[in-house]
């Protein structure tokens, strides 16, 4: 496990490779022996290359969704022998979790796939629970930043220029009910900053984006950043998520949450179309794609595809028992809705956008 967390410190494998997790005990214990042949000292398999370890990440992965559809489903003609493997196997899940907290607090270079450096910053604001991400290409010091938060963009402004980047874009996953977002204040901050949001918000922004479209930053430089818009309504009409294919992560506002999801109750929100979009847009990404929302409650920072596939509460039931789970929620309204909802619709400033 350490050697694989060192293979990624050094940009030779991406962090998503600490998501594979390990179901099948026959699997894990392979996955484990192949770990521990790699890094010791007296290594039978010397010949290591990230290819063929990434091969056997994706073989795991297609092991563990057949293991978890065997454990929704009782009639399916597939099932793994059970034996005393248990343990192994939560030893390398704990290994993996504490390896992920390991890389997390790390400040790692991320390569796109001509070799440029990326980076990514996940901010989070306290009293909304909050995360803004702010994203940025190095080789043209372009910007962008995901659902930034009035309170915090002292903070946000104050990191833009200690990077010395160009912010070309606030953009938003929707229109929040639980804070007042700050584009607008980062608008006034750096004058060539755009606001965005989808085109079926119903709110003020500079550039509306729509399903499939793209939204790119350092045009002019190699490789350009992009994110690929995918309309996620539920939570609200107008959500949209935006996937990183290059880096394998998506921002899913509040449509997907860690083992959670938006609730449907206000602002248009519906049950069926969450089941929908959650299920079409977001499931059918690859299961190593992480996921980056807007909110969380319990201190959990990212997920994956895969973990949110299988481990959701909300997510792995049917249908009929989504939109029944949604319809008992009973959370009380946010607490600053009242405030909250009429300023995001003009760009968090009542007056100039
Ligand atoms: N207590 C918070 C609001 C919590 C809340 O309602 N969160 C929303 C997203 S912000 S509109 C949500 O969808 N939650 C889903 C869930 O299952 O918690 C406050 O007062 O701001």
């Amino acid at each position: 496990m350490a050697y694989i967390t060192l293979l990624i410190t050094n940009n030779q494998l991406l962090p998503e490779t600490l998501r594979i997790w390990l179901f099948s005990s026959q699997a894990c214990e392979s996955m484990f022996r192949t770990a521990r042949s790699m890094s010791g000292t007296f290594s039978s398999v010397v010949n290591f290359s990230v290819t063929e370890f990434l091969r056997r990440a994706e073989k795991l992965s297609v092991l563990q969704t057949i293991k978890s559809e065997v454990e929704s489903n009782p009639d399916f003609p597939f099932h793994f022998p059970s034996h005393h493997k248990q343990e192994i196997e939560r030893i390398v899940q704990h290994e993996f979790a504490d390896a992920r907290e390991l890389v997390a607090s790390l400040n790692i270079t991320i390569l796109n796939k001509v070799g440029n450096p990326i980076a990514m910053d996940e901010l989070f604001e306290n009293q909304s629970s909050t995360y803004t991400y702010l994203l940025a290409d190095s080789t043209t010091k372009e910007a962008l930043i995901i659902d930034p938060v009035i309170d915090t963009v002292e903070r946000d402004a104050k990191l833009i220029q200690q990077l010395g980047l160009n912010l070309r874009y606030a953009v938003n996953t929707h229109v929040h009910a639980d804070h007042i977002t700050g584009s607008g204040k980062l608008k006034a901050l750096f004058p060539g900053c755009q606001s965005v949001l989808s085109n079926l918000s119903g709110a003020k922004a500079d550039i509306y984006l729509k399903d499939g479209e793209f939204i790119k930053i350092g045009e002019s430089g190699r490789t350009p950043l992009a994110l690929e818009c995918r309309a996620t309504p539920g939570h609200t009409n107008g959500c949209m998520s935006f996937v990183w294919h290059d880096y394998g992560a998506v921002f899913t506002g509040d449509a997907l949450l860690i083992r959670g999801c938006g609730r449907t109750d206000f602002q248009q929100g519906s049950a069926d179309s969450l089941f929908t979009s959650i299920h079409s847009k977001l499931f059918s990404l690859p299961d190593h794609y992480l996921v980056y929302p807007a909110h969380d409650y319990t201190g959990q920072t990212c997920s994956s595809i895969l973990e949110e596939k299988t481990l959701n509460p909300r997510l792995t039931k049917s249908r009929e028992e989504f939109i029944q789970i949604m319809a008992n929620l009973n959370l009380s309204y946010p607490k600053q809705i009242d405030k909250a909802l009429p300023a995001n619709l003009v760009c968090g400033l009542q007056g100039d956008l």
